[in-house]
């Protein structure tokens, strides 16, 4: 049965420590008047214990150490720290660390104090009748998240549970077997290597968590019944002012979360305080809902609070006070919580099944009797018939039976025999009283439902009270039965009222006991029906939280369409924009095609040069896109403006490097383009070249030809040197003298020389042949001075040829330096046009390099985009994991739910058939009350028909109790009441 309890509280103050000490204001604001008051700054409060700051460890331990004691014999316990930061909770608590952080084992807490305990405890009680199991688990909330300190790396939501069997505890919690203390100090070691701890103002190692540990204690008894406690050593993490403390960063994050959890068990406190507050908000954080059974359910709780002793923290020393004082008043129910064995349950049924056989056989022999009182077979005075004798032994032997038991026999057994009646249902032959002890019987009907934890099944006993009151109604029946049979025996011979009274009386007693029963079983299927119906909320939370789940994924779904439409949206500008690149590049191509045509038009230009006499006139064609058509240009027309104004390059060059983004294959087209009109100029190149080449030729012609006309012209000296005379005979003034033709000839080669020295022909040459020739002449003219006198008419002829020669070679010599004039111009062209497309060329280069850059930069961000498409994709099929293990996890949890609601509504389809068994047995029981009654009532008419005015006070005493009399007519009597 569970017994309520109230949380004991209990505070402890620290001693002041250096920071304290150090302060200006030196005091201290708390004064202790005994063991359990204290008063802070005049305002006293009152606790079961109050530790001063010289009080050790080991004091506060022995006032704790009961818990542990009861959590050995079955009960739940916590032992739970709270109070501001750096007040002494896990000084306290004793669960920072290990022994060998101490000075010494005094400043041991209660957490190593309470281990040695648990294990000295079970050597000492054990005897090896019992089988111990410990399990310990430990973990801190963290930000409002469960961490499992035991297995840190277990990074699943650790998420929080209730069952019957269990009460609320955390799914998948690390549970580990421990043997010893020190199996329990090395976890405790391991779980603080995993905790939140910071430095802050007010506490070099501040707890930035709070931690529960949790040693469950299982005992087999060697009958095979368990009794389970469960310890919960639990060290808050400290409210404080951030102000004080100085916290800033995740350290500031970590004390509102703090604060924030601190100030919902306030909420909780104050409702479990509050008799009008019906719901108690243990929902709110995952620290509440660990601490629902610690807080008004089934577990011994212990709050110690602690607080600092200077007046620098009275405020917050004063608001711990009253968290602790309101906690005070706070009602726990307990219980043990224990398993029945099978044999335990066993006796348990065998009592009840005999109970019943007795239960049977009573009734039918009261029947018997009951049946030949009414029948016309019974007379007064008459002797019983010996066929119901048995009907009579049974019930004396069950007056026996409840007197021995009441004298303190009770578990002999004996035989009772019974005729069995031909109407009546064959009782057993032999039945026997249970063995069980008077405890067995201590309540009339005493029922468990398998959710009760005080046994299983139902168990039904009679108590030896209402055996003793059919007893004395056998007694009853025995003695009115005698009186009949002897009807002398006169009032001496009446029916026991007092008896029946009695045994109205347990019968109301068993009523009550039974309604107690029915309201308690009312009030645990209430219980559970809050339960299922809390179960039901907490799963509609599920549903919500799953729907806003589903939400957040649509919305991210719809988000990442979005992102994918706008992805799609730029990939079609990108192509868009690619093909206006392509259109762009194709009139680049176009106009590189007009540079090729204006190339070959170059090209044609020098042919035409070279061959045509009147070159300095070329003809062009050029392209005139206003006319639609050619139109002639001349060779003055071939400038550079004139080129780029048609081409515009540079525009096609502007709008290219304003392009953001221009594909690689676009780029290499372009590359392609570029390369191809490098091999039109190569090739223009080479073509002029070749022009040079056939310049030059020609120019070796002329030279040839140059050389022809030397040799006529030597030819024709020959020839004039002899003729020399007649050609001075025939001359328009005759010279006067040999030397006069001398210098004719002379002035006339010398003319001949000036012109040909104004020739590209070798000057020096000639004047060497001039030499030559006029030392030939001289010489000549010494040899054939006798034959001037015979020139003749031929001579004349002669002369005339050679002038026309001379005019020949002139007109040659112009034209050779025309042509060298026209062959330097269009060198110089060429050179220029060499110049202006190597310009050209450097420009394109140029223009590559800028679009590789473009290129490389735009392979870059796509690159970048291509990554964040990537980490967007894969953070999508995780996020679509997670959601798919969320999904998964409330389908876990729906049907956790669905399987403990389907096990509760079973358990009340048992509670409303035990009801029902119930209410059938009651019912009954309630008949056979008021057939006896009824029986009872018919006989008292008879007594008070014989007995006169003082039976009729007794007979109406007698309805008082029983109510309504049943009259009955006989031969014998008279009527008394209609
Ligand atoms: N009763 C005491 N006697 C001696 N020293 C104490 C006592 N209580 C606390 N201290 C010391 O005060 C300091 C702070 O104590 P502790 O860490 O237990 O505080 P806390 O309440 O757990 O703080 P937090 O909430 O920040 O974790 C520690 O150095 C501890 O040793």
């Amino acid at each position: 049965m569970a017994t309520s309890c109230n949380i004991r509280v209990m505070c402890r103050f620290r001693p002041l420590n250096e920071r304290e000490k150090a302060l200006k204001e030196n005091q201290t604001c708390v004064t202790f008047p005994d063991e359990t008051q204290v008063i802070v700054s005049g305002q006293p409060f009152t606790f079961d214990r109050v530790f001063t700051p010289e009080s050790t460890q080991k004091e506060v331990f022995e006032s704790v150490k009961d818990t542990i004691h009861d959590v050995l014999l079955g009960y739940n316990g916590t032992l739970l720290a709270y109070g501001q930061t750096g007040s002494g909770k896990t000084f306290t608590m004793g669960s920072a660390a290990a022994e060998s952080d101490y000075e010494n084992v005094e400043q041991l807490g209660i957490i190593p104090r309470g281990n040695h305990l648990i294990f000295n405890s079970i050597a000492e009680e054990s005897n090896g009748n019992a089988e111990f199991t410990i399990k310990c688990s430990y973990l801190e909330i963290y930000m409002e998240n469960i961490q499992d300190l035991l297995n840190p790396k277990n990074n699943k939501q650790l998420k929080i549970r209730e069952s019957k069997s269990q009460g609320i505890y955390v799914e998948g919690l690390a549970e580990e077997y421990v043997g010893s203390e020190e199996d329990i100090m090395e976890l405790i070691g391991v779980g603080e290597a995993s905790r939140s701890v910071a430095k802050t103002n007010m506490n070099q190692r501040s707890s930035r968590s709070h931690s529960i540990l949790i040693i469950a204690i299982e005992q087999k008894s060697s009958d095979g019944s368990k009794k389970r406690g469960k310890l919960n050593l639990v060290d808050l993490a400290g409210s404080e002012k951030v102000s004080k403390t100085g916290a800033e960063g995740i350290v500031l994050e970590q004390a509102k979360k703090i604060n924030q959890s601190l100030s919902l068990l306030g909420n909780c406190i104050h409702a479990l305080t509050d008799s009008k507050r019906e719901h108690i908000p243990f929902r709110d954080s995952k620290l509440t809902r660990l601490l629902q059974d610690s807080l008004g359910g089934n577990t011994k709780t212990t709050l110690l609070v602690t607080a600092s002793p200077h007046f620098n923290n009275v405020d917050e020393t004063i608001s711990t006070l009253k968290f602790g004082a309101r906690a005070k008043s706070i009602k726990n129910n307990v219980k043990v919580n224990q398993e029945k064995s099978a044999a335990e349950l066993q006796i348990i049924v065998n009592a009840l099944s005999k109970e019943l056989s007795i239960l049977k056989v009573y009734s039918i022999s009261l029947e018997n009797l009951v049946n030949y009182f009414k029948s016309p077979a019974y007379q007064p005075g008459n002797p019983i018939p010996k066929d119901l004798e048995p009907n009579k032994q049974n019930l004396l032997l069950l007056q026996q039976q409840s007197t021995s038991n009441s004298s303190g026999g009770g578990s002999s057994s004996s035989n009772v025999q019974m005729k069995p009646r031909s109407t009546t249902p064959t009782p057993p032959s032999s039945i026997s009283r249970p063995h069980s002890s008077a405890s067995t019987h201590r309540h009339s009907i005493a029922i468990t439902g398998t959710h009760s934890k005080e046994g299983g099944g139902l168990t039904s006993s009679m108590s030896s009270s209402s055996i003793s009151s059919m007893s004395s109604l056998s007694s009853s029946i025995d003695g009115d039965y005698n009186s009949l049979l002897d009807d002398s025996n006169g009032s001496n011979g009446l029916f026991n009222p007092l008896a029946i009274v009695e045994m109205s009386i347990e019968m109301e007693k068993m009523k009550e006991e039974t309604q107690l029963l029915i309201d308690k079983f009312k009030d645990e299927i209430s219980e559970i029906t809050i339960q299922y119906q809390s179960t039901q909320e907490e799963l509609n939370q599920c549903r919500q939280q799953l729907d806003q789940i589903k939400e957040q994924v649509e919305q991210q779904r719809s988000q990442f369409i979005k992102e994918q439409s706008l992805l799609k949206e730029s990939e079609r500008n990108a192509t868009l924009d690619s093909t206006s690149k392509d259109l762009k590049i194709q009139s680049l191509i176009s106009k590189i095609e007009d540079l090729r045509l204006l190339a070959s038009q170059v090209i044609q230009y020098l042919e035409r040069k070279r061959l045509s006499d009147d070159f300095d006139i070329g003809i062009l064609l050029g392209q005139d896109g206003a006319n639609g058509g050619m139109f002639p240009l001349n060779s003055n027309a071939i400038d550079e403006g004139t080129y780029e104004d048609d081409v515009n390059i540079e525009d096609i060059i502007r709008y290219l490097s304003e392009e953001e983004v221009l594909s690689m294959q676009v780029k290499l087209q372009l590359q392609n383009k570029v390369y191809q009109l490098e091999q039109k100029i190569q090739q223009l190149v080479t073509d002029l070249n070749t022009t040079e080449v056939n310049f030059n030729q020609s120019i070796l012609q002329c030279q040839k030809f140059e050389s022809e006309n030397t040799l006529i012209k030597r030819k024709f000296k020959a020839m004039f040197s002899s003729n020399n005379s007649s050609f001075i005979d025939q001359s328009s003034s005759p010279p006067s003298s040999p030397s006069s033709s001398k210098l004719l000839i002379q002035s006339s080669s010398n003319n001949f020389e000036s012109i040909l020295n104004s020739s590209d022909i070798d000057q020096q040459n000639d004047e060497q042949q001039q030499q030559q020739q006029q030392q030939q002449i001289e010489k000549d003219d010494d040899n054939n001075s006798n034959n001037l006198v015979h020139l003749n008419e031929d001579d004349q002829i002669l002369l005339d040829e050679n002038s026309k020669l001379k005019e020949n070679e002139l007109k040659l010599l112009a034209e050779i330096k025309n042509i060298k004039l026209q062959s330097e111009k269009s060198t110089d062209e060429m050179n220029k046009w060499k110049d202006e497309l190597s310009i050209k060329s450097a420009l394109y280069q140029n223009q590559i390099l800028n679009l590789q850059n473009e290129n490389q930069s735009l392979t870059n961000k796509l690159n970048v985009e291509k990554q964040q498409k990537q980490s967007s994709q894969s953070q999508q099929i995780e996020f679509a994991a997670k959601i798919n293990d969320l999904i998964k996890s409330s389908e876990d949890d729906k049907e956790l739910y669905r399987n403990e609601k389907n096990q509760m509504e079973l358990e009340i389809t048992n509670l409303k058939t035990v009801l029902e068994e119930m209410d059938t047995k009651n019912k009954e029981l309630q008949d056979q009350l008021t057939s006896t009654q009824r029986l009872l009532g018919a006989r008292r008419v008879i007594k008070i028909v014989r007995g006169g005015a003082d039976s009729m006070k007794t007979a109406l005493a007698t309805k008082e109790v029983f109510g309504q009399f049943t009259l009955r007519k006989t031969e014998n009597s008279k009527t008394l009441f209609q």
